[in-house]
Protein backbone atom coordinates (compact mmCIF):
# COMPACT_ATOMS: atom_id res chain seq x y z
CA UNK A 1 0.00 0.00 0.00
CA UNK A 2 1.36 3.44 -1.25
CA UNK A 3 1.85 5.63 2.09
CA UNK A 4 2.15 9.92 1.10
CA UNK A 5 5.63 11.06 0.05
CA UNK A 6 6.84 14.30 0.83
CA UNK A 7 5.67 16.99 -1.29
CA UNK A 8 8.75 19.24 -2.82
CA UNK A 9 6.42 22.57 -3.36
CA UNK A 10 9.37 24.40 -4.67
CA UNK A 11 9.24 22.69 -8.52
CA UNK A 12 7.45 25.13 -11.09
CA UNK A 13 5.30 21.63 -11.67
CA UNK A 14 4.30 21.42 -8.64
CA UNK A 15 3.01 24.93 -7.55
CA UNK A 16 1.09 24.73 -10.93
CA UNK A 17 -0.62 21.62 -9.98
CA UNK A 18 -1.64 22.47 -6.31
CA UNK A 19 -3.24 25.48 -7.60
CA UNK A 20 -5.94 22.95 -9.33
CA UNK A 21 -6.48 20.96 -6.18
CA UNK A 22 -6.90 23.67 -3.27
CA UNK A 23 -8.67 22.79 0.26
CA UNK A 24 -7.35 20.15 2.68
CA UNK A 25 -7.18 17.64 0.59
CA UNK A 26 -4.96 19.29 -1.89
CA UNK A 27 -2.01 17.89 -0.80
CA UNK A 28 -2.48 14.55 -1.61
CA UNK A 29 -4.33 15.14 -4.73
CA UNK A 30 -1.56 16.82 -5.77
CA UNK A 31 0.67 13.76 -4.80
CA UNK A 32 -1.49 11.85 -6.83
CA UNK A 33 -0.90 14.54 -9.99
CA UNK A 34 2.65 14.24 -9.62
CA UNK A 35 2.86 10.73 -10.41
CA UNK A 36 1.18 11.17 -13.57
CA UNK A 37 2.82 11.48 -16.62
CA UNK A 38 2.72 14.85 -18.74
CA UNK A 39 -0.90 15.42 -19.72
CA UNK A 40 -2.60 14.65 -22.85
CA UNK A 41 -5.56 15.74 -23.42
CA UNK A 42 -7.46 12.42 -22.20
CA UNK A 43 -4.85 12.03 -19.31
CA UNK A 44 -5.90 15.55 -18.35
CA UNK A 45 -9.56 14.60 -18.20
CA UNK A 46 -8.95 11.14 -16.18
CA UNK A 47 -7.31 13.29 -13.67
CA UNK A 48 -10.18 16.09 -13.25
CA UNK A 49 -12.40 13.01 -12.89
CA UNK A 50 -10.35 11.95 -9.70
CA UNK A 51 -10.63 15.18 -8.70
CA UNK A 52 -14.41 14.95 -7.56
CA UNK A 53 -14.83 16.65 -4.12
CA UNK A 54 -12.94 19.67 -4.89
CA UNK A 55 -14.82 23.00 -6.18
CA UNK A 56 -12.70 24.11 -8.67
CA UNK A 57 -12.59 20.77 -10.28
CA UNK A 58 -17.01 20.48 -10.09
CA UNK A 59 -16.75 23.78 -12.34
CA UNK A 60 -13.93 21.90 -14.93
CA UNK A 61 -16.25 19.18 -14.84
CA UNK A 62 -19.67 21.16 -15.36
CA UNK A 63 -17.69 22.36 -18.44
CA UNK A 64 -17.22 18.76 -19.84
CA UNK A 65 -19.87 17.02 -22.25
CA UNK A 66 -22.30 15.46 -20.49
CA UNK A 67 -21.59 12.43 -22.51
CA UNK A 68 -18.22 12.47 -21.84
CA UNK A 69 -18.75 12.75 -18.29
CA UNK A 70 -20.84 9.71 -18.50
CA UNK A 71 -18.67 7.75 -20.06
CA UNK A 72 -15.91 8.89 -17.65
CA UNK A 73 -17.97 7.85 -14.72
CA UNK A 74 -18.98 4.38 -16.10
CA UNK A 75 -15.35 3.74 -16.21
CA UNK A 76 -14.34 4.90 -13.00
CA UNK A 77 -17.28 2.85 -11.25
CA UNK A 78 -15.20 0.03 -12.32
CA UNK A 79 -12.33 0.86 -10.04
CA UNK A 80 -13.62 3.37 -7.65
CA UNK A 81 -14.55 2.79 -3.55
CA UNK A 82 -17.50 4.89 -2.72
CA UNK A 83 -17.21 7.52 0.23
CA UNK A 84 -19.34 8.94 2.93
CA UNK A 85 -20.81 11.42 0.77
CA UNK A 86 -21.77 9.17 -1.87
CA UNK A 87 -18.81 10.36 -3.84
CA UNK A 88 -16.99 7.96 -5.77
CA UNK A 89 -12.63 8.18 -5.25
CA UNK A 90 -10.15 6.10 -7.20
CA UNK A 91 -9.27 3.94 -4.17
CA UNK A 92 -5.65 4.91 -5.16
CA UNK A 93 -6.64 8.69 -3.74
CA UNK A 94 -8.56 7.38 -0.77
CA UNK A 95 -5.30 5.82 0.38
CA UNK A 96 -3.57 9.16 -0.16
CA UNK A 97 -6.30 10.89 1.73
CA UNK A 98 -6.10 8.43 4.93
CA UNK A 99 -2.44 8.97 6.04
CA UNK A 100 -1.16 6.96 8.74
CA UNK A 101 -0.74 7.47 12.14
CA UNK A 102 2.89 6.18 11.49
CA UNK A 103 3.46 9.07 8.69
CA UNK A 104 2.04 11.51 10.84
CA UNK A 105 3.80 10.36 13.68
CA UNK A 106 6.72 10.88 11.72
CA UNK A 107 6.64 14.13 10.52
CA UNK A 108 5.48 15.68 13.75
CA UNK A 109 9.13 14.17 14.61
CA UNK A 110 10.97 15.38 12.04
CA UNK A 111 9.40 19.03 12.34
CA UNK A 112 10.67 18.55 16.20
CA UNK A 113 13.80 17.78 15.52
CA UNK A 114 14.56 20.82 13.16
CA UNK A 115 12.84 22.98 15.50
CA UNK A 116 14.85 21.90 18.03
CA UNK A 117 18.33 21.40 16.30
CA UNK A 118 17.89 24.89 15.24
CA UNK A 119 17.19 26.45 18.52
CA UNK A 120 20.23 24.41 20.11
CA UNK A 121 22.55 25.19 17.23
CA UNK A 122 24.01 27.89 19.59
CA UNK A 123 27.39 27.89 18.53
CA UNK A 124 26.99 27.44 14.81
CA UNK A 125 28.67 30.60 14.64
CA UNK A 126 30.55 33.29 15.97
CA UNK A 127 27.93 35.55 16.18
CA UNK A 128 25.16 33.12 16.98
CA UNK A 129 24.06 33.30 20.89
CA UNK A 130 27.17 30.96 22.33
CA UNK A 131 29.45 31.73 19.47
CA UNK A 132 32.41 32.27 21.87
CA UNK A 133 31.78 28.95 23.30
CA UNK A 134 32.76 27.87 19.31
CA UNK A 135 36.17 27.10 19.45
CA UNK A 136 35.71 24.67 22.92
CA UNK A 137 33.37 22.80 20.92
CA UNK A 138 35.41 22.58 17.88
CA UNK A 139 38.23 20.72 20.18
CA UNK A 140 35.60 18.08 21.16
CA UNK A 141 35.25 17.87 17.53
CA UNK A 142 38.65 17.22 17.32
CA UNK A 143 38.71 14.52 20.18
CA UNK A 144 35.93 12.71 18.13
CA UNK A 145 37.22 12.57 14.72
CA UNK A 146 38.42 9.70 12.71
CA UNK A 147 42.16 10.61 12.14
CA UNK A 148 43.06 11.20 16.10
CA UNK A 149 41.61 7.52 16.83
CA UNK A 150 42.60 6.07 14.05
CA UNK A 151 46.37 7.03 14.68
CA UNK A 152 46.18 6.62 18.70
CA UNK A 153 45.07 2.67 17.92
CA UNK A 154 48.15 2.54 15.83
CA UNK A 155 50.47 4.20 17.68
CA UNK A 156 49.48 2.12 21.12
CA UNK A 157 49.43 -1.44 19.18
CA UNK A 158 52.64 -0.48 17.82
CA UNK A 159 53.61 0.48 21.56
CA UNK A 160 52.00 -2.02 23.06
CA UNK A 161 54.61 -4.55 24.83
CA UNK A 162 51.97 -7.52 25.20
CA UNK A 163 49.92 -9.79 23.05
CA UNK A 164 46.95 -9.10 24.82
CA UNK A 165 47.51 -5.21 24.43
CA UNK A 166 48.34 -5.87 21.09
CA UNK A 167 45.27 -7.65 20.31
CA UNK A 168 42.79 -4.98 22.16
CA UNK A 169 44.40 -2.17 19.86
CA UNK A 170 44.04 -4.43 16.65
CA UNK A 171 40.33 -4.63 17.32
CA UNK A 172 39.96 -1.06 18.14
CA UNK A 173 41.54 -0.31 14.61
CA UNK A 174 39.37 -2.75 12.79
CA UNK A 175 36.13 -1.37 15.13
CA UNK A 176 37.35 2.29 13.96
CA UNK A 177 37.44 1.15 10.00
CA UNK A 178 33.92 -0.80 10.30
CA UNK A 179 32.37 1.88 11.74
CA UNK A 180 33.92 4.83 9.00
CA UNK A 181 32.71 1.94 6.14
CA UNK A 182 28.87 1.58 7.92
CA UNK A 183 28.50 5.28 8.01
CA UNK A 184 29.47 6.38 4.84
CA UNK A 185 27.00 3.51 3.84
CA UNK A 186 23.89 5.04 5.71
CA UNK A 187 25.11 8.42 4.81
CA UNK A 188 24.68 7.94 1.16
CA UNK A 189 21.78 6.01 1.12
CA UNK A 190 19.60 8.45 3.63
CA UNK A 191 21.11 11.74 2.00
CA UNK A 192 19.81 13.97 4.39
CA UNK A 193 21.12 17.19 4.28
CA UNK A 194 23.12 18.87 7.15
CA UNK A 195 21.17 22.06 9.19
CA UNK A 196 20.65 25.28 6.79
CA UNK A 197 23.19 26.23 9.53
CA UNK A 198 25.99 24.46 9.59
CA UNK A 199 28.96 26.31 8.23
CA UNK A 200 31.09 23.18 6.70
CA UNK A 201 34.29 24.33 8.10
CA UNK A 202 35.07 20.63 9.48
CA UNK A 203 39.18 19.51 8.52
CA UNK A 204 39.21 16.09 6.36
CA UNK A 205 35.81 15.20 5.90
CA UNK A 206 34.62 12.24 2.56
CA UNK A 207 32.29 13.38 0.15
CA UNK A 208 29.25 11.56 1.96
CA UNK A 209 30.26 13.72 4.99
CA UNK A 210 27.88 16.33 3.37
CA UNK A 211 25.13 14.28 4.51
CA UNK A 212 24.32 14.33 8.51
CA UNK A 213 22.49 11.49 9.13
CA UNK A 214 23.77 9.50 11.39
CA UNK A 215 26.37 11.45 13.18
CA UNK A 216 29.71 10.00 12.39
CA UNK A 217 30.67 11.55 15.72
CA UNK A 218 28.24 10.00 17.67
CA UNK A 219 28.71 6.33 16.27
CA UNK A 220 31.89 6.67 17.19
CA UNK A 221 31.48 8.15 20.54
CA UNK A 222 29.13 5.10 21.53
CA UNK A 223 31.38 2.73 20.33
CA UNK A 224 34.66 3.82 21.47
CA UNK A 225 33.08 4.41 24.73
CA UNK A 226 31.62 0.94 25.53
CA UNK A 227 35.21 -0.94 24.02
CA UNK A 228 37.11 1.49 26.20
CA UNK A 229 34.64 0.37 29.38
CA UNK A 230 35.17 -3.20 28.09
CA UNK A 231 38.53 -3.40 27.71
CA UNK A 232 40.55 -1.12 29.80
CA UNK A 233 40.80 -1.59 33.88
CA UNK A 234 40.37 2.52 34.51
CA UNK A 235 38.99 3.90 38.08
CA UNK A 236 35.50 4.60 38.37
CA UNK A 237 36.08 8.52 37.85
CA UNK A 238 37.51 7.93 34.84
CA UNK A 239 34.74 5.53 33.70
CA UNK A 240 32.60 8.42 33.98
CA UNK A 241 34.90 10.30 32.35
CA UNK A 242 34.62 8.71 29.23
CA UNK A 243 30.73 8.45 29.03
CA UNK A 244 30.52 11.88 30.05
CA UNK A 245 32.67 12.86 26.96
CA UNK A 246 30.39 10.39 24.67
CA UNK A 247 27.49 12.53 25.44
CA UNK A 248 29.39 16.00 25.23
CA UNK A 249 30.90 15.03 21.72
CA UNK A 250 26.68 13.91 20.48
CA UNK A 251 26.05 17.53 22.04
CA UNK A 252 28.75 19.42 20.44
CA UNK A 253 27.50 17.72 17.05
CA UNK A 254 24.00 20.07 17.73
CA UNK A 255 25.57 23.00 20.00
CA UNK A 256 27.60 23.41 16.76
CA UNK A 257 24.63 23.14 13.98
CA UNK A 258 26.71 20.11 12.45
CA UNK A 259 23.58 17.93 13.04
CA UNK A 260 19.86 17.68 14.02
CA UNK A 261 19.33 16.24 17.17
CA UNK A 262 17.99 12.68 15.42
CA UNK A 263 21.02 12.37 13.80
CA UNK A 264 23.09 12.00 16.93
CA UNK A 265 20.28 9.75 18.76
CA UNK A 266 20.55 7.37 15.49
CA UNK A 267 23.93 7.72 16.00
CA UNK A 268 24.44 6.62 19.62
CA UNK A 269 22.60 3.67 19.12
CA UNK A 270 24.19 2.95 16.04
CA UNK A 271 27.55 3.42 17.78
CA UNK A 272 26.11 1.13 20.88
CA UNK A 273 25.04 -1.81 18.24
CA UNK A 274 28.03 -1.45 16.57
CA UNK A 275 30.08 -2.58 19.48
CA UNK A 276 28.09 -5.31 19.69
CA UNK A 277 29.71 -6.33 16.03
CA UNK A 278 32.63 -5.53 17.17
CA UNK A 279 32.71 -8.34 19.75
CA UNK A 280 31.26 -10.88 17.73
CA UNK A 281 33.93 -10.35 14.62
CA UNK A 282 36.48 -10.55 17.64
CA UNK A 283 40.26 -10.79 15.82
CA UNK A 284 41.84 -13.38 18.64
CA UNK A 285 45.53 -14.55 17.93
CA UNK A 286 44.36 -17.54 16.50
CA UNK A 287 42.02 -16.24 14.02
CA UNK A 288 45.10 -13.83 12.85
CA UNK A 289 47.36 -16.78 12.50
CA UNK A 290 44.82 -18.86 10.70
CA UNK A 291 44.00 -15.71 8.38
CA UNK A 292 47.87 -15.60 7.59
CA UNK A 293 48.21 -19.22 7.26
CA UNK A 294 45.80 -18.66 4.40
CA UNK A 295 47.04 -15.38 3.00
CA UNK A 296 50.35 -17.76 2.70
C1 LIG B 1 43.06 7.02 7.06
C2 LIG B 1 41.74 7.58 6.71
C3 LIG B 1 41.22 7.33 5.37
C4 LIG B 1 41.06 8.28 7.60
C5 LIG B 1 39.76 8.91 7.35
C6 LIG B 1 39.25 9.53 8.61
C7 LIG B 1 38.17 10.50 8.30
C8 LIG B 1 38.38 11.52 7.27
C9 LIG B 1 37.05 10.43 8.98
C10 LIG B 1 35.89 11.33 8.77
C11 LIG B 1 35.47 11.85 10.10
C12 LIG B 1 34.32 12.80 9.95
C13 LIG B 1 34.60 14.19 9.57
C14 LIG B 1 33.08 12.37 10.15
C15 LIG B 1 31.88 13.22 10.06
O1 LIG B 1 31.30 13.23 11.31
P1 LIG B 1 29.86 13.78 11.53
O2 LIG B 1 29.61 13.65 12.99
O3 LIG B 1 29.85 15.19 11.08
O4 LIG B 1 28.94 12.90 10.74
Amino acid sequence: MPSPKPVRASSGRSSSVSGVGSGSSGRYEFMSLTRTPPLSPSSASQLLQRQGSDPTTARLRASESPNRRRRGSASSNASTSSTGGGQQLPEEDCMHLNPSIISVALSSLLAVDLWLSKRLGVCACEEASWGSARPLMKLVEISGHGIPWLIGAVYCMYKSDSAAGQEVMLNLLMALVLDLVLVAIVKAVVRRRRPAHNRMDMFATFSVDRYSFPSGHATRAAMCARFLLAHLVLAAPLRVLVMLWAVFVGLSRVLLGRHNVTDVAFGFFMGYCQYNLVEALWLSPATLQSMMGQLE
